[in-house]
C-alpha cells in the first residue's frame, strides 16, 4: 500500500532523511545492529541536534543510551519516503547524460528501477544500455501503462522537454525529474523536480569567493 508522506515534513528534512537512509542502508548491509546518534549525524554530515530534530518527525525511534536500531530506523525512513518497495522509472533522451544514468547500477540498490529507455533518434533506438534496449518514443505510453512506471526522468534537449513532460503526465507518470535547463509546467498531481549542476557549481563559486573576501578582511 502506498504510504503518503506526511505533508508536515519540511522539504529540506526530506532531503536529509534520504541521506540518513543511505547511511543506514550501508550500515545494515554491513551487519550493524545499532548506531549512536553522534555517529549517524557525522556520517550524514549534520550536527546531532539537527539529526534529532529531523528524526522527531518520525515519532519516537531512538533508545536512550543505545542510539538507534539500524534496520528499524532504515525501514521507517524508507516507509516515510515511500521507497520501501522498488519504483519503476522511465528515462527519456538517451544521449550522453541519459546513457550514463541508465548505465548506473546505484539507482537499483536505492529502490529505483529503470523499466524503459526512450529516444527519438533512430541511431539510438535499439542500443543496449544497463540491461535495457532503447525504444522509440512512440512506445512510451504502452510501456508506462504496462509497467505502471510512476517516475519519469527527462534528459532531452530543453526544446522538447515540455512536450515529453506532457506525454509522461498524460501517460500516468506522477513524478518527473527534469535535467533539461528549462522550467516545466505539469498538471496538478504531478510533482516536478529539477536537477541543475550549474546552480550547485555557482553556489560553490559564491561560497569560495565569500571565503576569499573573509580571509583578506
Ligand atoms: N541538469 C544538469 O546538471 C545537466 C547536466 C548536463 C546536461 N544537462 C541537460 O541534459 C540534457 C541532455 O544532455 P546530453 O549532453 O545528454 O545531450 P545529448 O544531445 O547527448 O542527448 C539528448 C538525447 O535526447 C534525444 N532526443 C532529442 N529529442 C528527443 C525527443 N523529442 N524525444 C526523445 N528523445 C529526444 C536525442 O536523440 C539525444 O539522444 C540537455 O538538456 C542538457 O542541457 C543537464
Amino acid at each position: 500500500m502506498i504510504q503518503p508522506r506526511p505533508r508536515t515534513i519540511p522539504e529540506a528534512t526530506v532531503a536529509r532523511l534520504a541521506v540518513y537512509l543511505r547511511v543506514l542502508t550501508t550500515l545494515a548491509d554491513g551487519g550493524r545492529g545499532t548506531v549512536a546518534s553522534g555517529e549517524l549525524a557525522e556520517a550524514a554530515g549534520v550536527n546531532p541536534a539537527g539529526l534529532r530534530k529531523d528524526l522527531s518527525h518520525l515519532g519516537p525511534c531512538g533508545v536512550r543510551g543505545v542510539g538507534y536500531e539500524v534496520r528499524t530506523l532504515r525501514d521507517r525512513i524508507a516507509r516515510v519516503l515511500g521507497v520501501e518497495r522498488s519504483r519503476a522509472c522511465v528515462l527519456v533522451g538517451i544521449g550522453n547524460l541519459g546513457s550514463a544514468l541508465a548505465d548506473y547500477a546505484g539507482f537499483g540498490t536505492r529502490g529505483f528501477e529503470f523499466v524503459g529507455l526512450f529516444d527519438a533518434a533512430p541511431a539510438r533506438v535499439g542500443q543496449h544500455i544497463g540491461g535495457l534496449t532503447v525504444r522509440p518514443l512512440a512506445d512510451l505510453e504502452d510501456v508506462v501503462a504496462a509497467t505502471r512506471a510512476s517516475i519519469g526522468v527527462i534528459t532531452t534537449p530543453a526544446e522538447v522537454a515540455q512536450s515529453i513532460c506532457d506525454r509522461l503526465a498524460a501517460a500516468g507518470v506522477r513524478s518527473i525529474l527534469n535535467f533539461a535547463p528549462v522550467t516545466l509546467a505539469a498538471p496538478p498531481g504531478v510533482d516536478v523536480r529539477k536537477v541543475d549542476l550549474s546552480v550547485e557549481l555557482q553556489v560553490l563559486a559564491f561560497l569560495g569567493q565569500q571565503r576569499l573576501v573573509e580571509e583578506v578582511s
